[in-house]
């Protein structure tokens, strides 16, 4: 008997999310100390460094102490001007600088830096727990400068896990924009944006991005917008955009400005 089937084409509403989303929580993005632990944990045998990171770990076990002292994150893409921002605030604050990944993580970050996304993720996850530690010590005696912290590793995660344009981000208020709860929440967070050209400028300045190709920078210019905006969709404490293109000084003085708004320092 011939039977034959029929299809309809029939209208849908939108999916939630963009199909290219639905694997970054835990995969791209660790929502809390165990989820990365886990990854690193599992990684020891065919990964040597593995077990090296572990030994830097904090104990799960300790209360992580709040600090007296205020804590204020500096984010933004490669030569917005953070190192020189942050040296600056510490120098005229009389404050702590720390970084993440932390100092003790250097020698091993260019192993992790080859692994896929979910070693490398996991790595720089915890490396904010370690920062988070030396912040609850450091935050009783003065205050602290990050030199990047959780929002560096969820928006570059999140813009990297997302093809295409900037659209295809997940929507403002989704989870993935969330703060891990079991992570220290700085005081304030201060994003640096800057214009493309006077960014590819400084990094000349700085001998870097001499020879890229046109359709590299095409590439990189749609990665750097879905990066800045997943900086600006990330909750918790979400940052506050200041405008880096003045001189040095000047975003020094307007940085000041807000710290003593939401610090009082
Ligand atoms: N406000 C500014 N105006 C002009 N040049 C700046 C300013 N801030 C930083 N620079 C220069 O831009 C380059 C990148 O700055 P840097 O602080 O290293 O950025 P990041 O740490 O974000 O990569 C450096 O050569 C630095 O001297
Ligand atoms: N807290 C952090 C800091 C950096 N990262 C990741 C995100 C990017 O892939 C790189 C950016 O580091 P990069 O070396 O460009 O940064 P700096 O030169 O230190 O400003 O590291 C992170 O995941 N979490």
């Amino acid at each position: 008997m011939d039977m034959s089937k029929e299809y309809y084409v029939v209208p849908s509403e939108a999916p939630e999310h963009h199909p290219s989303t639905l694997n970054i929580i835990n995969s791209d993005v660790f929502y809390s100390f165990e989820d990365a632990y886990e990854v690193i944990q599992k990684c020891g045998d065919i990964i040597p460094e593995a077990t090296s990171v572990m030994e830097l770990l904090p104990s799960r076990a300790e209360a992580r102490s709040k600090p007296d002292f205020p804590v204020i994150v500096i984010e933004g893409l490669d030569a917005t001007g953070k190192t020189t921002l942050t040296e600056s605030l510490r120098d005229s604050l009389g404050a702590t600088l720390l970084r993440s990944p932390p100092q003790c993580m250097s020698p091993l970050r260019a192993r992790f830096d080859q692994e896929p996304p979910l070693i490398r993720r996991a790595f720089y996850a915890l490396g904010n727990y370690i920062t988070a530690e030396q912040v609850g010590q450091e935050g009783m005696k003065a205050p602290v400068i990050v030199d990047r912290f959780w929002h560096s590793t969820a928006a570059y995660a999140i813009a990297t896990a997302v093809s295409g344009p900037v659209c295809n981000l997940p929507a403002e208020g989704s989870e993935v924009y969330r703060w891990p709860s079991d992570l220290f929440q700085p005081s304030l967070v201060v994003l640096l944006t800057l214009d493309p050209e006077e960014r590819k400028r400084r990094l000349r300045d700085r001998g870097q991005g001499k020879t890229e190709e046109e359709q590299e920078l095409d590439h990189n210019q749609l990665f750097r917008l879905k990066v800045e905006e997943a900086y600006r969709r990330i909750a918790g404490p979400a940052c506050v955009t200041v405008d880096a293109s003045p001189s040095a000084d000047q975003v020094l003085q307007q940085v000041r400005l807000l710290i003593r708004g939401k610090c009082h320092l």
